[in-house]
């Protein structure tokens, strides 16, 4: 199994392009499904997940090659399968966004409880409730889910639990209801900007949904789909990753193919602790200092501040001088990077949904394990300040959601290596 090995201490400089969405790319893929034709998909990363996706894809018999150009050409060549392989299924969350389409496209779909991220309690309950609204039968195995319908009938519907609103439940009702017949209303929709990109790309394939961006979606059922050609946003959790990263190692570095409107509350936050950024209409410039403030930050949907960047924040703010908090209110238990970061010497204390930081202390290179693909962010965040070497096992998270992470950091001067 291959290791990453940091020796830290290097200030990032230079410029790094951010690549396309994971998150925006995978329920796209999925979506193709519901069409008819050819389908051109630009600015998608190459990361593990996106090779899962294609191969359940190859599998649900979808025709998918990667151009010249890097573009993902897709086809739908046969629609007789409706049950995606379970190994592929459980090795990521995204591949329930294959249940929706298969359901509305082919009637059927037999599908094993997607796996993903240990980062806590990942039910679909939602996701059914709103194919049942649909009027899909749903029948619950030990290990997967069958749901069938003859036809799918658009609904009004609430998506919501104790959490908040849900972003791969509302992609995946949103999915199945547009080749639905009649009106669907999703109430409490996510508002995540991956959910704004899969239903422009709908739209696109001639979809008819309406409140792109908003927390109620209108999508009047269509009776078919057709290819297109699309371009995806590029990955906000990537570029706040790599602006932490700038504010970390005190360095100075330019974000480019992003979009600051997307990292808002990111950019708000990291301001208020003293980073100076500057943004530009694709472009952030980021550079770092000596003098940062505590704080206290909460996570939120969108356009709240990120989960996926929770563990990165506690990273930083473990060197920032003074007393910080987070409280994770998507995923209450994500915090399996803790234990690691402390073994490099953070003061770091989590008390029910929350972390309690001591900050100011120096870090030290420290052999640690990666348990997850933003906990693993957050432990090669540390490392590019720790004094001395540190070796993060069980990379292979990071390869899931970061393209050439180790490569662009080394053109950014960092000193880091797979071992
Ligand atoms: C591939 C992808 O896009 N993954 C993202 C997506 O995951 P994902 O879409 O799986 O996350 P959700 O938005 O669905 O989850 C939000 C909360 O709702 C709960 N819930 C969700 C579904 C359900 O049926 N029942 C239920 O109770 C979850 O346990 C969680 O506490 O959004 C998360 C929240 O922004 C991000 O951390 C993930 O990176
Ligand atoms: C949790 C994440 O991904 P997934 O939902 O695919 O597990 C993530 O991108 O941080």
């Amino acid at each position: 199994m291959k290791s990453l090995c940091i020796k830290g201490g290097k200030p990032l400089c230079g410029t790094v392009k951010i690549s396309g969405a994971k998150n925006a790319a995978l329920p796209i893929l999925a979506s193709v499904i519901l069409s008819r034709g050819t389908s051109v998909i630009h600015n998608v990363p190459r990361l593990s997940d996106v090779n899962i996706i294609i191969k359940i894809l190859h599998a649900l018999g979808v025709d998918i090659y990667r151009r010249e150009d890097e573009a993902l050409v897709c086809t739908v060549k046969n629609e007789s399968c409706c049950t995606p392989p379970c190994e592929l299924v459980q090795k990521m969350r995204a591949s329930i966004c294959v249940m929706g389409p298969l359901l509305a496209k082919r009637q059927k779909a037999k599908i094993a409880f997607p796996g993903g991220c240990v980062i806590g309690e990942r039910p679909i309950d939602l996701h059914l409730k709103g194919m049942q609204y649909l009027g899909a039968h749903v029948e619950t195995k030990d290990s997967h889910v069958e749901l069938t319908s003859e036809f799918l009938c658009g609904a009004k519907m609430f998506l919501g639990s104790e959490f908040g609103s849900t972003v791969l439940g509302t992609a995946n009702v949103m999915m199945a209801a547009s080749l639905a017949e009649g009106t669907t209303v999703i109430e409490n929709a996510a508002r995540e900007p991956e959910v704004e990109e899969l239903a422009k790309f709908l739209n696109q394939m001639g979809a008819k949904i309406s409140g792109l961006g908003t927390n109620v979606l209108t999508i009047q059922g269509v009776a078919e789909l057709h290819g297109t050609e699309y371009r995806i946003i590029s990955d906000r959790i990537e570029a706040g990753t790599f602006i932490i990263a700038a504010a970390m190692t005190r360095g100075r570095i330019e974000l480019q193919n992003v979009s600051p409107l997307h990292l808002a509350c990111v950019i708000t936050t990291l301001k208020r602790i003293g980073v100076t950024i500057v943004e530009y209409f694709d472009r952030i410039v980021v550079e770092g200092n000596n003098s940062y403030s505590p704080t206290q930050v909460c996570t939120k949907p969108y356009p709240g501040f990120p989960t996926d960047l929770q563990a990165q924040l506690a990273s930083m703010l473990a060197i920032v001088l003074g007393k910080s908090c987070i409280t994770e209110k998507i995923y209450p238990q994500r915090f399996a990077y803790v234990n690691e970061l402390v073994k490099m010497g953070a003061s770091i204390e989590q008390k029910g949904a929350s972390v309690y930081i001591q900050g100011g202390k120096t870090l030290k290179g420290a052999t640690v394990f990666a348990s997850d693909l933003r906990a693993s962010a957050a432990l090669v965040l540390a490392g590019l300040v720790a004094i001395g070497e540190t070796t993060i096992k069980h990379i292979h998270h990071l390869e899931r959601g970061y393209e050439n992470l180790q490569a662009k950091l080394s053109l950014l001067g960092a000193d880091i290596m797979y071992k």
